[in-house]
């Protein structure tokens, strides 16, 4: 059996091209385009990168892109003052603080500062509340991305048994209680799981989501399992002799025998992206008090 590649790259395409269609009849109702303010502290290369992303591509969907770049030493304080102004800002419908924060910063308390209704990571308590209750709110980009490529491969999921390896609050998490409001048998393993292979075998979905190079073995999956890779590892020039390679948590050469897989680079790291412009759009429609866009 050969494994489907799940083409996530094509499916954030596709996602961002249906956002922007939605965009003109925002803007034609409300007077003004829906705005996303991103906040970088620090230097951290990938962060940069992932930044630059976000506000090329919501430039793209015809939205209105505010970055606020701080250097490292910014105290706390400031970094607080900065998200109650962009509370108060009415031209931001979406408020992202790219992660990790530098050290000394305090991430809890810098997402706890964001107003709920602008919260397109979806990480304050009260859209946290909202997922776990099985209410509509703003949910965190990956694993609504990563449930837009499950529903999409495997249509009705309930009944299904869901392994999730990891338990981050950005993705194993709000990924465990996603699957759990589609009626899925969810186990969450972490690095205190015993025997982890067996409990990933009996697994019809494994997300992987534990920013691990390729730590989960192709002999750990069940044949016929469809597998979601979060992680995005970069090897070290020594490592395999694969120079700065970017490998997943799945040891994708060894998982021909599954139904389907998310590759690394391409699967699920566009996704982050789509389902960011789709929340800010959102949020932008919630705030202006208009129905939601449809069918996204
Ligand atoms: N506040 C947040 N911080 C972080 C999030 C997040 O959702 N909210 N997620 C990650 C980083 N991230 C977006 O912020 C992100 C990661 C990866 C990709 C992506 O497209 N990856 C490509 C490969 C890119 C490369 O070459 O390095 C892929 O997988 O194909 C997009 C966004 C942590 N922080």
């Amino acid at each position: 059996m050969t494994a489907e590649i799940i083409d996530g790259k094509a499916f954030a395409a596709d996602l961002r091209a249906r956002v922007a269609e939605h965009v003109p009849a925002f803007v034609k109702a409300s007077g003004r385009k829906p705005g996303l303010a991103v906040v970088l502290v620090g230097d951290d290369p990938a962060s940069q990168v992932y930044v630059g992303s976000k506000g090329k591509a919501t430039v793209a969907a015809g939205m209105e892109s505010f970055e606020h770049i701080l250097p490292a030493s910014t105290p706390q304080d400031d970094l607080n003052a900065l998200i109650a102004r962009l509370n108060a800002d009415d031209s931001v419908d979406g408020i992202l603080v790219q992660l990790p924060l530098p050290d000394g910063l305090d991430e809890a308390a810098a997402v706890a500062a964001i107003d709920p209704a602008k919260d397109v990571d979806g990480l304050t308590d009260a859209n946290v509340a909202r997922l776990a209750n099985n209410e509509v709110g703003l949910v965190p980009c990956t694993p609504f991305g990563c449930m837009m490529l499950l529903n999409d491969r495997l249509g009705e999921l309930a009944g299904l048994d869901a392994v999730v390896v990891g338990r981050s609050q950005l993705v194993g998490r709000p990924m465990a209680q996603l699957l759990i409001n589609a009626n899925c048998t969810v186990t969450v393993a972490h690095s205190r799981t015993r025997n982890l292979p067996a409990i990933v075998h009996n697994a019809d979905i494994v997300v992987a989501a534990v920013g691990r190079a390729e730590m989960v073995k192709g002999d750990w999956l069940k044949p016929g399992a469809v597998v979601i890779d979060v992680g995005i590892n970069r090897l070290a020039p020594t490592e395999k002799g694969k120079k700065g390679q970017l490998v997943g948590d799945v040891a994708f050469g060894e998982a021909d025998h599954v139904k389907a897989i998310t590759p690394v680079p391409g699967g699920v790291g566009p996704m982050t992206i789509a389902v960011l412009l789709r929340n800010t759009l959102v949020a932008a429609h919630a705030r202006a008090g208009l129905a939601p866009p449809d069918g996204l």
